[in-house]
């Protein structure tokens, strides 16, 4: 019998201030549930700025300890409340200075499953990442929710195929990619890494960019969030380049069977020849 997940992500601008960021995705989880959704993922840094524009220590305090604190704790409510899965990307204080990119798995009953923290930092013109972010230290966890198998890969990564892969092997049904890029940057890999990961992987890709320029930088954050599936399709339209949208699309994990049946790549890959992949 099919399973199919209703799934969600959400992009959107930079309000200009955090407690209405906030706002704005706690209504995007009432429009979602409304709407049927049983998972639903925000953006790269979901409630601040873009702050890696600049090099300023002032955004330091936008971090928080995950799960401990407060946004956390209030998105645990309303997942509880909506009976939704969510998947928020934050930034993490472990302990003072000690700072994350990171992503908070809640479940549908609100209870807290876990997170992943962004390995690959950027440091290039626009995405100074280095100065807020340690490399992520927490492997490749993959969730069991309420509605299925769950990653998360944060932007940057992206461009990094042994992430990915890391994730199909822990099993992943669905792996989210919340970004925040700009047009000038990424615009020509964005409709090609995403896909081109789901088909090597044989899983979902839900990808999620921002829209809008803030007033940190110049960046033109194109958002065109989407989900593809293990053929590379795209499931249903494309989203805006320019406005927020949410996004929500039904997935058939028969696919995902179909793919694994008709290809066998898990079977076919050949670890004890990619030393070289790994050595330092
Ligand atoms: N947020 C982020 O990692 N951006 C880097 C630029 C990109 O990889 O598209």
């Amino acid at each position: 019998m099919s399973r199919v997940i209703r799934a969600a992500v959400f992009q959107t601008a930079w309000t200009g201030d955090k407690e209405s960021m906030i706002q704005v995705h706690e209504q995007a989880v009432r429009d979602a549930a409304a709407q049927g959704a049983q998972v639903l993922c925000f953006q790269e840094l979901f409630y601040g700025p873009y702050f890696c524009q600049v090099q300023d220590p002032q955004f330091y305090e936008y971090a928080e300890q995950i799960p401990d604190g407060p946004i956390v704790q209030r998105f645990q409510a309303l997942a509880r409340e909506h009976g939704i899965v969510l998947v928020l990307p934050m930034y993490e204080e472990e302990q003072p200075g000690v700072l994350y990119n990171t992503a908070a798995v809640i479940d549908a009953d609100g209870s807290y499953l876990g997170k992943y923290r962004k390995h690959h930092i950027p440091q290039v013109k626009g995405f100074w990442e280095k100065f807020y972010f340690r490399p992520g230290n927490a492997g490749w966890p993959v969730f069991e929710t309420a509605v299925g198998k769950i990653g998360v890969y944060i932007c940057y990564d992206r461009h990094f195929p042994e992430g990915w892969r890391a994730l199909g092997l822990e099993g992943a049904e669905i792996v989210f990619n919340p970004s925040a890029t700009s047009r000038g940057l990424s615009a020509y890999l964005w409709q090609l890494e995403q896909p081109a990961a789901a088909v090597a992987n044989e899983y979902f890709v839900g990808a999620i960019n921002r829209v809008g320029v803030e007033e940190l930088g110049d960046n033109d954050f194109y958002g065109t969030s989407y989900f593809v599936d293990p053929e590379a399709q795209f499931v249903g339209e494309v989203a805006s380049d320019k406005e927020p949208e949410l996004v929500v699309r039904d997935l058939d994990m028969a696919k995902l069977r179909a793919v694994r049946d008709r290809w066998q790549f898990y079977r076919d890959r050949r670890p004890e020849a990619y030393g070289p992949l790994t050595a330092p």
